[in-house]
């Protein structure tokens, strides 16, 4: 099995890339902290590939008569893209395949805010409070169950 660039990162992770010790309790995180953070990074990553929110993309229509990877599409279709399925193909999923805010001239215009933010509000409520399952669940029953948004 070949290591992908995050979990080459992680391996070499020092002790430093912890966040209670990047960022210090009497403080709140900052998102310059972000980039000294790869196992966060990584764990938003890998969760937006699992669980992406928008499971096909916003549908296309094919504008000509199209030969797509040895599939014909005529003109007119709409065309989805599975981007929950690619997401857990062990083929694909590790560079251009990664879509969770689709690709091309139409992906995702807020994707550089999302993508802050969504560091930022996980690290925070990470870093601010205590977590542990109340006593009817656990990391067993806890319901993953994906829906759509
Ligand atoms: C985790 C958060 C988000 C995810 C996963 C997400 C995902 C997506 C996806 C998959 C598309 C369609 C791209 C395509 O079909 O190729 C899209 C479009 C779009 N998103 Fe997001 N999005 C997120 C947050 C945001 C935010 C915060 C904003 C605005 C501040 C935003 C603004 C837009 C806009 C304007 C489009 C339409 C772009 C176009 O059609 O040209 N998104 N998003």
């Amino acid at each position: 099995m070949t290591l992908t660039t995050n979990q080459q990162k992680m391996k070499s992770m020092k002790k430093t890339s912890l966040l209670s010790q990047v960022v210090e309790s009497n403080r709140k995180v900052q998102e310059t902290d972000i980039d000294q953070l790869p196992c966060l990074q990584a764990v938003v990553k890998k969760t937006l590939k699992l669980h992406p929110p928008l499971l096909f993309l916003v549908p296309r229509r094919a504008m000509a008569n199209t030969v797509f990877m040895d599939s014909d599409i005529p003109k007119n279709t709409q065309v989805f893209v599975n981007t929950w399925a690619i997401g857990r193909d062990p083929d694909k999923g590790q560079h251009y395949e990664f879509i969770p805010f689709g690709a091309g001239r139409r992906m995702c215009a807020g994707m550089p805010l999302a993508h802050r933010m969504l560091h930022l509000a996980l690290s925070s409520l990470l870093h601010e409070f205590n977590w542990e399952f109340d006593g009817r669940i656990d990391a067993k029953t806890i319901d993953m169950r994906d829906r759509e948004g």
